[in-house]
């Protein structure tokens, strides 16, 4: 690249720039958008680059490969119910071990290699998540699933005063109960409702596949945008992880976040090119006319 295209790419990124100064964005960091070194890095710098570039990025990860394998070590079998980890009280020992101790760790330890922004937080911190027991439902049914959460509130101060502070916090999905027990909430779900509490301007979901395919598994076209009400509509013949993300896009568009994007975490410094240019990345998820706030 000549020094004059490196500059026509910077001036390319001016618009974006202007529009979200200092604008909050949530960007859940799925756990198989986490397993090659190299993506975990260049993902990394895309993080500090949205700092340094005047926006205020917010992380929240998820980790379940990373679960199943501790699980698996610890002679614990996976289970998941509707896109939902079935979380014994044995297993919410190992998830919170896992997600605290380990993914928040390593996310942390990434990000700062450029300097002291990212601050771990687990979602017990500061209440900034209180959750009741979650039923999954199969055909109509609610079934019970264990330690899982529903976030019934968000309370976002400790994560304000860290963006105010300049840092980047790095938030894991536990999260307390009134009942004083600890839950297992969706890392997708999570960040949407933390976004929503924050009023980001955008939710980005990195995952490991390009985005929402409109037929999966038979095709993989995938759908490049959908309204919150075409979204409803597809929900119930969604299947596995997908349920819970798209739920999660749905929920942030109904909650007031202009846009919520599924993208692919296994292409490089996709989250610079969802941000920075305008050529279609993944699958937006945009609130029904009229509800644009
Ligand atoms: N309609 C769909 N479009 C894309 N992926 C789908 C769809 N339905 C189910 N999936 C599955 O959902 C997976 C993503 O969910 P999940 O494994 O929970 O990801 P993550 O760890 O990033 O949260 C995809 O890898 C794919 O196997
Ligand atoms: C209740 C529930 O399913 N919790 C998830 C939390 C981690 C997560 O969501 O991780 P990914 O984003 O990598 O899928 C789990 O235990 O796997």
């Amino acid at each position: 690249m000549t020094p004059l295209q490196k500059s026509e790419a910077l001036i390319e990124a001016l618009p974006w720039l202007a529009r979200f100064q200092g604008a909050v964005v949530v960007i859940k960091y799925g756990g198989n958008a986490m397993t090659e070194e190299h993506l975990r890095e260049k993902f990394a710098d895309d993080v500090v680059f949205l700092r340094y570039a005047g926006l205020r990025p917010v992380i929240v990860h998820g980790g379940g490969p990373q679960i199943n394998a501790a699980l698996d070590l610890h002679g614990i079998a996976s289970h998941f119910t509707a896109g939902l980890r079935v979380t014994t009280p044995e297993a919410m020992q190992v998830v919170r071990m896992v997600l605290v101790g380990q993914v928040n760790r390593d996310v942390v330890g990434l990000v700062n290699r450029h300097g002291p922004f990212a601050v771990g937080l687990s979602g017990e911190d500061a209440h900034l998540f209180t959750a009741a027991r979650k039923h999954a439902v199969v055909d109509g049914i609610p079934v019970d699933i264990g330690q899982v959460g529903e976030i019934v509130e968000v309370n976002p101060g400790a994560v304000r005063a860290l963006l105010a502070d300049g840092r980047v916090p790095v938030v894991s999905s536990i999260a307390r109960g009134h009942d004083g027990q600890i839950y297992n909430v969706n890392a997708d779900t999570a960040a949407a409702a933390l976004a929503t509490a924050l009023g980001a301007a955008k939710l980005v979901v990195l995952t490991d596949v390009e985005g929402l395919y409109a037929d999966w598994p038979a095709s993989d076209k995938v759908i490049r945008r959908i309204t919150a009400g075409e979204l409803a509509r597809m929900l119930p013949t969604l299947s596995s992880g997908m349920v819970p993300k798209m739920e999660a896009c749905l929920h942030a568009v109904q909650g007031g976040v202009p846009q919520a994007h599924v993208v692919d975490g296994r292409q490089p410094h996709v989250l610079l090119s969802e941000i920075f240019t305008d050529e279609g990345i993944g699958t937006m998820v945009l609130p029904d006319e009229g509800d644009t706030p």
